[in-house]
Parts: C-alpha cells; sequence; structure tokens
C-alpha cells in the first residue's frame, strides 16, 4: 500500500486516515480525492485484504477465548447500536458538528429536535446515548475526542444521507432520496434482516425448548403464528421475526410497508458497494462474438449490465428481459443520458418476461432480424436470492431455447470454502477456479476470513429471509447440471467474492 501510494505524483497523498471522515457530498482537497481513488487501486485492494485477514487471524489467536465467546455472542449490540446511529440521525448531527465534536447532552437535544414533528414528547436519554455511541467507538465507528463528547470517523461518514439537518426536520420519509443507499442499507439490514436472523434457530431447530416455548407465547393469534413443518414456505425465521406467513416481498407490499418497501430500492443502490457492474467488461469473451451476436440480459433491470456492454462493444446486441413495470419504466431512465442512443438505435431493447416462464420461441431485433437463440443469456445478481428449485427452473427455461452454442454467463457471488478447495466436475478442475485466495505459503484461512466475511453474512440472510443463499462452486455447478447445463469456465471479480461462472448446454 506505501509503495503506491508513495508512486503517485502529489505529494502528501497517504491511505485515507480513519479519524477524518470522507462525507461523499462535500468538497475534497485534491489530496483527499487522489487518496480515496487510491484506495481502490488493485494491489492497495489485494494487501488490504492480506492485512483484514491478518488481523482477524491474529485476534482470534491470542484473544483471550473467553472474550471472542463474549464478543461473537452478543456482536449482535453493535448491528442495534448501528442501527440506532442510523435512525437517531446522530451521522447528520455530528456531521454539523464538525470535527470537534458534540456532547451527549446536545446530541440528545438535536434528536429530540429532529423528531418533534413526528412525536412532540420525542426524548433521548444522554446517560444512554452516550453508552450506544461508546460501543460504536469502541468498535471504531465513531471517535469519543473527549469524555462524552463524539465526533464522526470515516467509517460512520458512510452512513452520512448528505441531507442537512433542517431537511431531516421538515421532511424525515426524504432522507434517503438522492442518497447512495448506505443510510438506508443500515436501516434495512438492522431492521429486517436483524430480527430475521434472531430467530434463524427457532427456525431451524424448532423442536427446542426455547423454540417451542417462543411459539406458545404467539399462539395467543393463531392467525399469525407460523406453524413449525416440514414445508420450509412461510416458515422462515423472516416469518417468525414478523409474524406473518407472508414472503418477504409480499409482505413488503403491504401498506403498512410503504417505508420499508421505499427504503429496501435504496438500500439495493447501496449494495451496488459490492461489485460495479463495469467489471462484466473483461470477464468474459464478448470481442470475440461473431458481429451481430444477440445477449439476453435475463432479469436485467432497467438495463445497467447491458449498456455498459453495449458501449465497449458495438458489434452486440442487447436484449434486456425483467419484469413488466421494470420494463416499461426502463428506457426513459437512460433517455437523459450517454446511453440515450442505445436504447434509440434498438442496440439494446426490452422484453416483459418472467423468468418462471419459458423464453419466446423466436426475439425480433431490428437489423438483425428474428433469432430463435441468443449466443449468450446473462444473469447478474438473479440467482442468490431464490431457493434451489426457483433456480433449477430458470436454468430449465434458458436451457430449453440455448442453440448448441449459446453460452450461458451467471453473474452472482461464489462462496470460497474456508479450507482449500479440491472441488472439480466430471474428475476435472474447473477451468478458472482458484482452491485458495490465500498467498502460497501462507498460514490465512483459504477464504481471507475476516476479509470477505461480508459475503457469509448476506448468505446467511438470504438464508434467514429468503430461504436461498450465496453459492459454492460445488452448488452451483450441481445446480446448473441439473438443468442441462455444464459449468466450463469461472473467473473471479478483483477484490470482492463475485464471480463469473460460464455454462454450455450439456
Ligand atoms: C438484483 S436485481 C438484478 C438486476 C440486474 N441484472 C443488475 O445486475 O443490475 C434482480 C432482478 O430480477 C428481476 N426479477 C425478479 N423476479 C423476476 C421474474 N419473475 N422475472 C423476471 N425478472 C424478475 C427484478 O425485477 C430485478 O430487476
Amino acid at each position: 500500500m506505501e509503495r503506491v501510494y508513495k508512486a503517485h505524483p502529489e505529494p502528501d497523498v497517504d491511505y485515507p486516515s480513519l479519524d477524518v471522515p470522507f462525507y461523499k457530498n462535500a468538497p475534497h482537497t485534491a489530496q483527499a480525492e487522489a487518496a480515496e481513488k487510491l484506495a481502490g487501486d488493485p494491489a492497495v485492494v489485494v494487501a488490504a485484504n492480506y492485512i483484514v485477514a491478518a488481523c482477524g487471524q491474529l485476534a482470534a489467536s491470542v484473544h483471550r477465548p473467553f472474550f471472542s465467546l463474549v464478543d461473537a455472542a452478543k456482536g449482535a449490540h453493535l448491528t442495534a447500536c448501528l442501527q440506532f446511529l442510523e435512525a437517531s440521525n446522530t451521522v447528520e448531527i455530528l456531521r454539523a458538528a464538525g470535527p470537534d465534536g458534540m456532547h451527549v447532552d446536545d446530541i440528545a437535544r438535536r434528536i429530540a429536535e429532529l423528531n418533534a414533528g413526528r412525536d412532540a414528547n420525542a426524548r433521548v436519554e444522554p446517560g444512554q446515548l452516550s453508552h450506544v455511541l461508546r460501543l460504536l467507538a469502541t468498535y471504531h465507528w465513531l471517535q469519543e475526542v473527549r469524555p462524552d463528547v463524539f465526533a464522526n470517523n470515516r467509517l460512520s461518514a458512510q452512513v452520512d444521507s448528505g441531507k442537512t439537518l433542517e431537511e431531516l426536520r421538515t421532511a424525515p420519509e426524504k432522507k434517503h432520496d438522492g442518497a447512495d443507499g448506505l443510510a438506508a442499507f443500515v436501516a434495512m439490514c438492522g431492521d429486517d434482516f436483524f430480527k430475521a436472523s434472531a430467530h434463524m434457530t427457532d427456525a431451524l431447530l424448532p423442536w427446542t425448548p426455547r423454540a417451542t416455548s417462543l411459539r406458545k407465547l404467539w399462539t395467543k393469534n393463531p392467525a399469525t403464528t407460523p406453524e413449525p413443518g416440514p414445508e420450509r414456505e412461510g416458515n422462515l425465521p423472516f416469518n417468525l421475526a414478523f409474524r406473518t406467513k407472508l414472503g418477504y416481498f409480499d409482505w413488503m407490499e403491504l401498506p403498512e410497508n410503504k417505508a420499508r418497501l421505499a427504503e429496501f430500492g435504496r438500500a439495493m443502490t447501496g449494495a451496488r458497494l459490492w461489485e460495479v457492474a463495469e467489471n462484466i467488461v473483461g470477464a468474459f469473451p464478448w470481442g470475440e462474438l461473431p458481429k451481430d451476436s444477440v445477449v439476453v440480459d435475463v432479469g436485467g433491470g432497467v438495463g445497467s449490465t447491458s449498456v455498459v456492454l453495449a458501449n465497449v462493444y458495438p458489434h452486440l446486441w442487447f436484449v434486456v428481459e425483467d419484469r413488466k413495470q421494470v420494463v416499461d419504466i426502463a428506457p426513459s431512465i437512460w433517455s437523459q443520458t450517454t446511453h440515450a442512443e442505445l436504447v434509440k438505435s434498438g442496440r439494446v431493447s426490452y422484453l416483459a418476461h418472467d423468468f418462471f416462464k419459458p423464453q419466446p420461441a423466436h426475439i425480433d431485433i431490428a437489423s438483425v432480424g428474428t433469432i430463435s437463440s441468443p449466443s449468450v443469456f446473462v444473469m447478474r445478481g438473479c440467482t442468490h436470492n431464490w431457493p434451489d428449485q426457483d433456480v433449477q427452473s430458470m436454468l430449465r427455461f434458458l436451457r430449453d431455447a440455448a442453440g448448441p452454442h449459446t453460452k450461458l454467463l451467471i453473474v452472482d457471488v461464489i462462496l470460497p470454502l474456508a479450507c482449500y478447495d479440491d472441488t472439480e466436475d466430471d474428475g476435472e478442475p474447473i477451468p478458472g477456479a482458484e482452491r485458495t485466495l490465500a498467498p502460497a505459503g501462507s498460514p490465512l484461512l483459504a477464504n481471507l476470513g475476516k476479509a470477505n466475511a461480508s459475503e457469509y453474512l448476506l448468505d446467511i440472510s438470504m438464508m434467514t429471509v429468503l430461504n436461498s443463499k450465496e453459492r459454492t462452486l460445488r452448488e452451483i455447478s450441481t445446480l446448473a447440471s441439473s438443468a442441462g447445463w455444464k459449468v466450463s469456465r469461472v473467473t473471479r471479480a478483483q477484490g470482492s467474492l463475485w464471480a463469473y461462472t460460464t455454462a454450455d448446454p450439456a
């Protein structure tokens, strides 16, 4: 990391300090901009991952085991405190206070003022507030600059919505509008996902005394009490947590969840930081496809992936398939952007299609004609949130519509094992698959432990809320072959666990 920073032409560009907040919407010095940009340099990202993996492993090795036990057993409090930080708008209050920070008495008063419109009696107890903020400071999420005086740092500044206190006071419902989605992501994780996770063991081991006693407490209202049974539908940790038999997305459509639904959309924008759409440009030999090849972007949303590819590969045509309500508005999203011409010329076109139904027998594309099977089906971010049987049927419909040379490109997380991976397919290693992410000869965990933990946390969220999962290479390869595809190659995105898995008709 030092080598990369020293090589920068500007003087005094160093790795950003933990103590200095970097607010996305604020003006920055050239040095601060350069320092942030270099933090994304591939060499810096790799080095940072090794450092984090090593620190996590060292801490687990040398910390008194009982303290590690308490840290894990009570770690949920960190989620709770982070949720409080966002919900109370403390980050925005501390941004306004500046680097000297603010005393908890004043923070408590400001929180009450911001909420007076919602509840005239709103108040926060400073004695409790200081303890919540101190736990966060202990985990490096804030700084306690003097006794009971707190200030933002580089980590807490991420949760900044960019809104002024006046905006938050007069229109609290607009907090996440136009923001980068990280505050909404914290809100969603601290609520829906956190509460679901709290009921994971009750759902997985429904016969335990604690789980049965919990159900007895709830049977006072049988209408909303999910029953244990072999059928997981309506019986997920999420269902227990929110006393509903509805699936997560149907539940979010309830009128009382209007704000949750809006926050979910914003949170998904924030979640894009996991993997940028641009990485797909070099992840597949797009340049080798013949002129006028057609790529179908299945569950392509508004076409963010297709427009990126269409710009770089002018010899290809893209058809974005998604639900009707998405494709109806998708073209208008690009009308005022540099991608408008792609849509106007038909290089990127849209088709309302349910990926749980057979693909259309033919696709008509102006200038290309009618095609019966595309060169590539690409599915980005569409498998991790569906259970195995649903992914199998999606892949089966694509297989039915594939020609002998059609490729399937699945873009989603591939979870490495926590040990050396000897996954093989038909007795052969899958081309491109890494056996370990650790440098040769190093004692680090093969998946780099703490450095990559965020994807394993997401995995459990998928399980507890959607009965789904982030998949290992073995899992995705088995699922693909159950639907008539054979995984032929996998490449890993730089600095994340996202991967590009290519499959051919088996
Ligand atoms: C996580 S988003 C990924 C969007 C896009 N591929 C990307 O990478 O930005 C999942 C997409 O699946 C779409 N989707 C969900 N259910 C669908 C269905 N039954 N048929 C088609 N698309 C669906 C959603 O509308 C959403 O656009």
